[in-house]
């Protein structure tokens, strides 16, 4: 018999809320036990769709109480949540490629303390295909990043300079450079260009841009990789979620099928 793991989420929003209705609905060798947030009163009661009530507890309280941290809350509380969770020896699911790039560090602190961090694939694709080439020889990877204005509107980026993306009428290049430089002006928008770099050449080694694309209703990532074992050139068009536009709805089931993996007796995929 498998031993139930027992999973805290950290970040309960958009991405937070889903993986929580799904545990609370039953997810096999998984038990949603608690919960941590920023605002506590907006988690208490975000949680009423839930059948079943667990506590909102600190970053550091879900560290003492779950084997198992989902952490999907903003860049800024990374370290916050990943920290105690680590230091404990949990396992951290997240989709927060650009904190990790901003905190190479707890790489080292997971294997210090026996803890494993593992990056869901989230709002992109390949990332599998992306790892086996790396094991051979890759030349390059580039990401094209199309979203609609709408969904670039709050990034950090354009806030601070004023970029002015409603009423475009036609597309505009907001970003071109390398994924690690993409992941620091658009920390909460490039996430899958962080994750795809550490699958793959490295953040630095592979090439960004995003656009503001008025004809998009759909978050599109393009991934193009050359590498001596294949050459492959994948799009996935996200539905943004009406929440938060900048999140596709695939990144809470992105994260659900991570969870899976932990406990499934057949794993499918790298
Ligand atoms: N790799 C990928 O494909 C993707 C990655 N992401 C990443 O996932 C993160 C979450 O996305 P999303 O669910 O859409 O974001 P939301 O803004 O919808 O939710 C974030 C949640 O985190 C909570 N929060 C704020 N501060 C803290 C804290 N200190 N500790 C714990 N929770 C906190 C917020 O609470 P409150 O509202 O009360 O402040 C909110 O409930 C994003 O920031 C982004 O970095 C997102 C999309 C795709
Ligand atoms: O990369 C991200 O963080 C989010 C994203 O593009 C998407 O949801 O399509």
């Amino acid at each position: 018999m498998r031993k139930t793991l027992k999973v805290g989420i950290a970040g309960f929003g958009t991405i937070g809320k889903v993986v929580g209705l799904a545990l609370d609905k039953g997810m096999p060798g998984l038990e949603l036990v608690a919960v941590a947030s920023g605002n506590p009163d907006k988690a208490k009661a975000a949680m009423a769709t839930l059948s079943q009530q667990v506590p909102v507890v600190s970053s550091k309280e879900l560290a003492d109480l779950a084997d198992v941290i989902v952490e999907c809350a903003p860049t800024t509380a990374f370290m916050d949540i990943a920290e105690p969770a680590l230091c404990q020896g949990r396992t951290l699911v997240t989709v927060s490629g650009a904190a990790i790039l901003q905190h190479p560090e707890v790489v080292e602190l997971a294997d210090r303390h026996g803890g494993q961090i593992l990056l869901a694939t989230g709002a992109l694709l390949g990332l599998d295909a992306v790892r086996a080439a790396a094991k051979g020889k890759i030349n390059s990877v580039t990401m094209v990043t199309r979203k609609p204005p709408t969904s670039l509107t709050k990034a950090k980026f354009i806030v601070e300079n004023n970029i002015q993306l409603l009423g475009l009428t036609e597309p505009l290049q907001v970003f071109k450079g390398s994924a690690l430089e993409g992941a620091q002006k658009f920390p909460s928008n490039v996430n899958v260009a962080a994750s795809l770099g550490l699958a793959g050449l490295g953040a630095e080694q592979t090439q960004l841009e995003i656009w503001a694309d008025p004809g998009k209703t759909r978050n599109t990532h393009t991934i193009k990789v050359d590498a001596d074992s294949a050459s492959f050139e994948m799009t996935i068009e996200n539905v943004p979620t009406v929440e938060n536009p900048g999140t596709g709805r695939i990144t809470a089931l992105s994260v659900l099928a991570a969870l899976e993996s932990l406990t499934a007796a057949l794993r499918v995929g790298s």
